[in-house]
């Protein structure tokens, strides 16, 4: 007699119910009382009013939403979460007094600086409504071990999705480059390097937990070869390419003095404008600078805080969208956005975007739109996350604003938007959930503050 195979167990099923749902799908649809279903890690209802009673009957866990928002998962496209224990340094310099004074610094990395810079960086991501992140490691000290892989055992820890790149830089200031040269590394073990992480962590599945890119860090710290021959090994594995471009004003007097042209034209010479190249910064655009971005599809992480904390500027975000671009949020690493909170992001965009461009320079909704479905099309997940639709995985935010910040704003979007972080009641990443009322499930933030503090005292002291 054969016994036959125990019946796999049901997926669990959450429902959110309650609250105004902002599905930020194509039509902007939202509910002012509304319910969302998760079966698993799938989305399998939104609708308006409380859910059916024999749903909520057969329901795992009731989350209840009265007097919440509830917004897809905010989605980061920039990040150095090795930034995290090297915060308030350099606190009044422009980019490039920044980078050479924190080089050196960075150039002592180790995997555990790296493991518990990651693990601090992404329970404060979580903490601000992010479901998905991006990282951009780009200091591969030689004795540091694996640092990517450190970094990724942190994000397992925190339940993140996760788009960690595979970073570098080639071009050492005895070649004409900002890094000293003892932080970068030979070109051919750059690209051994890359091709082991992408054969090592990526998974293209549907519903994955974690994608690669590649990304060369910038056009003063990386060689025109690193660039070229990374796009040609990203593209024979099928992912994306990422780097920062047109962050300041130095940056495009050093692409005119060293290559005789503008920083986008210098990155199309050597086939880095597509869709599957995104840009960090974008700040410095000439309108044919943005009409080629718009014409091959390359995309653009908007990062607000860090421009200005750096004195950057303030990206064309409007004149972007406008375009066409896919223009996604990001926090930057955190030693030039000391706050790191990707809900801030949405809110810096907006206000500085008005700022310099009136009142009608992106509304709440664009950016809620930005920091959820602008982010998904960024990393190419635009099927999978960023909205809250039936199909869609389960990465949900549900921002508490019955209490006193927030009680009487009319609009909860503009409520979300324009008022200080709400509390967060609930975050779920692929329909699990990671923050429970402003805590980090199964993180104590309090050891974790004190392993963060140790860490960065060790890397300073050297
Ligand atoms: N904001 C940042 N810009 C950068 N450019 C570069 O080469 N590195 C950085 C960085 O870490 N942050």
């Amino acid at each position: 007699m054969t016994v036959p195979d125990p019946a796999p167990p049901a997926a669990p099923v959450i429902v959110i119910d309650g609250g105004h749902v902002a599905t930020v799908d194509a039509a902007g649809t939202e509910h002012a009382t509304g319910h969302v279903v998760l079966t698993g890690e799938w989305i399998t209802a939104v609708g308006p009013g409380p859910a059916p009673a024999e749903v909520l009957a057969a329901a795992d866990r009731v989350i209840d939403a009265r007097g919440c928002l509830i917004t897809p998962g905010l989605v980061n496209t920039h990040h150095h979460l090795y930034q995290w224990i090297t915060r308030g340094q350099a606190v009044d310099s422009t980019l490039f007094g920044w980078l050479t004074t924190l080089y050196p610094v960075w150039g002592r990395l180790d995997e555990d600086a790296v493991r518990t810079a990651a693990t601090g960086g992404l329970a404060w991501l979580v903490r601000t409504g992010c479901t998905t992140t991006t990282d951009h490691h780009y200091v591969f000290p030689h004795a540091g071990g694996d640092l990517l892989a450190a970094e990724i055992e942190a994000a397992r820890r925190i339940g993140i999705r996760f788009h960690p790149t595979r970073g570098s830089m080639d071009l050492g200031r005895s070649r004409g480059g900002l890094p000293p040269d003892h932080v970068v590394e030979e070109i051919d073990a750059i690209l051994a390097a890359s091709q082991r992480a992408i054969e090592t962590h990526h998974d293209p599945s549907p519903g994955s937990m974690l994608r690669i890119g590649l990304a060369p860090c910038s056009p003063f710290s990386v060689t025109g070869d690193l660039l070229r021959q990374s796009a040609v090994l990203a593209r024979e594995h099928g992912v994306r390419l990422h780097t920062h471009l047109c962050e300041t004003v130095d940056e495009e007097e050093y692409c005119q003095q060293h290559f005789g042209m503008s920083p986008v034209d210098h990155m199309a010479s050597l086939d880095w404008l597509g869709p599957d190249v995104w840009l960090a910064h974008a700040v410095h655009l000439s309108d044919p600078a943005i009409a080629a971005l718009a014409a091959t599809g390359t995309s653009v992480a908007h990062c607000p805080t860090s421009n200005a904390r750096l004195g950057a500027g303030i990206a064309r975000t409007r004149d972007l969208r406008d375009a066409g671009v896919a223009v996604g949020l990001g926090v930057d690493g955190a030693a030039s956005n000391e706050s790191d909170s990707l809900w801030e992001e949405i809110h810096h965009a907006v206000l500085f975007a008005r700022a310099s461009g009136g009142p009608e320079a992106l509304t709440v909704r664009d950016g809620l739109q930005m920091a959820t479905m602008g982010g998904a099309t960024v990393l190419g997940r635009q099927d999978e996350i960023g909205s809250l639709e039936v199909g869609k995985l389960g990465d949900v935010a549900v921002w508490r604003l019955d209490t006193l910040p927030h009680a009487d704003v009319a609009d909860p979007v503009a409520a979300l938007v324009l008022g200080s972080q709400p509390p967060l009641e609930a975050v779920l990443v692929h329909g699990r959930p990671v923050v429970e009322r402003d805590a980090v499930v199964g993180v104590d933030e309090e050891a974790l503050a004190r392993e963060v503090t140790a860490a960065s005292r060790r890397l300073l002291a050297g």
